[in-house]
């Protein structure tokens, strides 16, 4: 057991109600009390915690799993919860104990569910991040617990529940922790200390008289934190479970100050009695006494009678942490040192002023005496005698009464501890039995399961024998498939070249197809300036035919004048020789005019002859020309449709090819080399002469088409008939075969050596554009 003791200093030390004598002793009113420890006012929240509490975290919690409990107690507003809880800004032990804790868990912190499967179902998981924290294979955690004693009567803080009757048998021995706590108290799984800050902060909203966000208003209970230290074994399979009991311990109140904080009398006599209580029963407990009914009544004391009998009432690790302001109430101070030194410090009391209720008390002792001595001496010797047999009897019977009480203490003692080894003893014998069932169970299923599987198994071997036949069968029509794809390939290959072959065909059907078409344009273009020329001829001979008749006028007119000069010359026969010479000299001019008149009217005629015979010709050519042109047209039309036909097929063929080739995908079905069988009967009887049957079956199809096209061709030129000659033509010609017209023509050609060139270029037009 230590005693610390924690003093809220004041500023004014002057008014300060007790100074500190030596290291551990302080003076109050002349009285001296010793502590473990003097925490001074200025030792902060974490110099306490490393003096403190640090030690035995490292001492006793974390390494040898086992309990302790640090009280805090001291009048009101001396710091009590504010050593537990501190402020928001400066935090207390509670939190400072806790981060210590999960630091050193970091690393080593078994997940909730491993938690969970050690402390049971009444472990809370905060929030869903702690469902993350941790890992299966951590070997420590932390959980906490929270609850306050007020009027008797425990509430769960966390859970905001009064969470038992008044009884005290409602504080039970966990089996799971083997800690004695309220039934069914909350206790939760914390990840980090963030989460604790959170619920602490409800817990504390919970307690009685707490307002929200604060820890400095007095609530007049007892409150409770358990912090337990879980630590699991390498295999998994045990936990060992250390508590650090951190009890916010209500003040004792004067009647002034508990009506001051609004505490009725009845909680102030439950709470102050419960406190005395409790001292007087670690009291008894160290002096040997061991005044055990007092467990069975008080809750607090139950509390740690856990930890008593777990160390057989010796030294069990209570820490009690006195907190008192050094501007406080005096009377209420000294009552809290008293019952420290009394319950507690008893031994280590220095020195104090001597007790007047003591001599009172001898006062009070000496005064009975003497007023029974005087009675004694005043009434006769029997009634003394009586007396000191009664006193004899009184002496026997309290004797006996105190060896009745010490084998009640002891009998309950014996109880208790045959109790906690039946307890113990069926927990083992239940955890056999449990084991047991387990194995059983395992076997069974275990059986279970081999038969399970064997069925499986031999379900699975049939399914694989008749999988296996079918696989051969599959494999067998898997191979006649894959001889079928791989002749469909052939197939294939040989379409494919059949194919190239034929597009080639059809590429340089098309070039001839354009080649013709284009020399039937030129053809069509050279036709046209013929036509042209030809009306030009026309008109030109026309013009000619107009000037040979002018012509013919002219020298017939010209025939009269020689004739009416002739007249007139024989009448002035005798006229004047000079007269007679210009008449004989026009006479001759005007002969001569008219034979070089008959010599171009001669000249003329020949040309026109010669213009008719060329003409007769062009015209003979351009008649030929035209048919070529037809039947050039009708054959380039049959090849189209021919083509068309051959295209439909291929198509056709396409479409039928087997699917599974999608690299072939554009090849022709074989059937599509055969087209122009399936081609339209009538027009290929009309126009295709039967093909010659190849010697070699390897003659490409586009042979064939060419073969085709050409007998085509010339089938078509064979029984076409020639075209007649053009009307106006025929008649030009006619009007030019006539010879005594010719002069005229030629007297009246303007054109002629233009005429001659056109003849030429015609000619050679019609040389260029020879068909095939
Ligand atoms: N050592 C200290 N340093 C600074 N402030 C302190 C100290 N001790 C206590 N206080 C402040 O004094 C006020 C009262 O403290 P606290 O509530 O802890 O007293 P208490 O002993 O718990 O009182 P009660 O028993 O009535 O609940 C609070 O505001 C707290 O912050």
């Amino acid at each position: 057991m230590e005693t610390i003791l924690r003093v809220r200093q004041s500023n004014d030390e002057t008014s300060s109600l007790f100074e500190v004598t030596s290291g551990n002793t302080i003076q109050v009113d002349g009285q001296e009390f010793k502590f473990d420890s003097i925490q001074g006012g200025q030792v902060d929240q974490q110099e306490l915690f490393e003096r403190t509490v640090q030690p035995f975290l490292d001492s006793e919690i974390i390494p040898h799993s086992k309990d302790v409990t640090l009280f805090t107690m001291g009048p009101s507003g001396a710091g009590k919860s504010y050593t537990v809880f501190g402020t928001p800004s400066n935090v207390g032990l509670l939190y400072r104990s806790l981060s210590y804790l999960l630091q050193q868990v970091t690393g080593d912190l078994a997940s909730y569910d491993t938690v969970k499967k050690h402390l049971g179902m009444n472990l809370i998981n905060p929030t869903k991040s702690g469902a993350q924290a941790g890992n299966s294979s951590g070997h420590t955690a932390v959980t906490v617990s929270m609850f306050e004693i007020y009027n008797d009567s425990i509430k769960d803080l966390f859970a905001n529940r009064e969470i038992n009757s008044r009884s005290v048998l409602d504080i039970v021995t966990d089996p799971r922790d083997g800690k004695l706590k309220p039934r069914n108290l909350s206790q939760f799984y914390v990840p980090n200390i963030d989460i604790c800050k959170r619920l602490f902060e409800l817990g504390l909203k919970n307690r009685r008289g707490i307002q929200k966000g604060s820890t400095s208003t007095s609530s007049g209970s007892h409150c409770f934190v358990h912090i337990n230290f879980v630590k699991i074994s390498k295999d998994g399979r045990k936990s060992a479970v250390s508590r650090f009991t951190l009890a916010d311990l209500s003040s004792i109140e004067s009647t002034k100050s508990a009506q001051a904080k609004n505490i009725s009398m009845k909680q102030k006599s439950i709470n102050n009695t419960s406190i005395l209580e409790l001292g007087r029963c670690i009291h008894s407990l160290r002096s040997g006494k061991q005044d055990m009914s007092l467990l069975r009544t008080n809750k607090i004391a139950r509390l740690l009678f856990h930890d008593f009998i777990k160390n057989k009432g010796m030294n069990p690790q209570l820490k009690f942490l006195v907190n008192l302001d050094s501007n406080g109430d005096q009377g209420t101070s000294l009552q809290i040192l008293r019952y420290i030194s009394s319950s507690i410090n008893d031994d280590r009391r220095t020195s104090s002023r001597p007790s007047s209720s003591g001599s009172r008390d001898s006062v009070k002792r000496l005064s009975v005496t003497q007023r029974l001595s005087s009675r004694i001496s005043s009434t006769h010797v029997k009634e003394k005698e009586t007396l000191e047999k009664i006193k004899k009897e009184k002496d026997i019977l309290t004797k006996e009464l105190k060896q009745l009480q010490d084998k009640l203490v002891e009998n309950e003692i014996s109880i208790r501890k045959e109790i906690s080894n039946n307890f113990e003893e069926s927990i083992a014998k239940l955890n056999d039995e449990f084991r047991q069932k387990e194995i059983s169970l395992q076997n069974s299923l275990e059986k279970d399961c081999d038969r399970k599987l064997t069925d499986l198994a031999d379900e699975y071997e049939q399914t694989l024998c008749s999988m296996r036949s079918e696989l051969d069968s599959k494999s067998i029509e898997n191979q006649d498939l894959l001889k079928k794809i791989a002749s469909l390939r052939d197939e294939l290959k040989h379409n494919k070249i059949e194919n190239e072959s034929f597009q080639s065909s059809i590429t340089k059907l098309n070039e001839t197809i354009e080649l013709k078409a284009q020399k039937i344009s030129d053809l069509k273009v050279s036709s046209a300036s013929l036509r042209e020329e030809l009306d030009t001829t026309t008109a030109s001979l026309n013009e000619t035919t107009k000037s040979l008749n002018d012509s013919k006028e002219l020298v017939t007119r010209l025939q009269a004048e020689i004739t009416e000069k002739k007249s007139l010359l024989e009448q002035r026969e005798f006229g004047s020789s000079e007269i007679k010479q210009d008449y004989e000299k026009q006479i001759r001019d005007l002969r001569n005019q008219v034979k070089r008149l008959d010599a171009d009217v001669t000249a003329g005629e020949n040309v026109i002859k010669k213009l008719e015979s060329n003409l007769e010709q062009k015209i003979a050519e351009v008649d030929e020309m035209k048919t070529k042109l037809s039947q050039a047209e009708k054959s380039i039309d049959f090849n189209k449709r021919h083509i068309d036909i051959l295209k439909d097929k291929f198509t056709a063929s396409k479409q039928k090819l087997p699917a599974s080739d999608d690299n072939n995908s554009a090849t022709e079905h074989p059937k599509s080399s055969r087209a122009p069988e399936t081609a339209d009967p009538d027009s290929l009887k009309e126009n295709i002469s039967p093909p010659k049957k190849s010697k070699h079956k390897s003659s490409s199809k586009s042979q064939k088409i060419d073969d085709a096209l050409k007998l085509t061709s010339f089938t078509l030129f064979d029984k076409l008939e020639p075209q007649s000659v053009d009307s106006s033509v025929k008649r030009k010609r006619n009007i030019l075969s006539s010879p005594t017209k010719a002069s005229d023509l030629l007297m009246s050609s303007p054109t002629k050596t233009r005429k001659k060139l056109r003849k030429k270029e015609i000619v050679n037009i019609f040389d260029d554009n020879e068909l095939d």
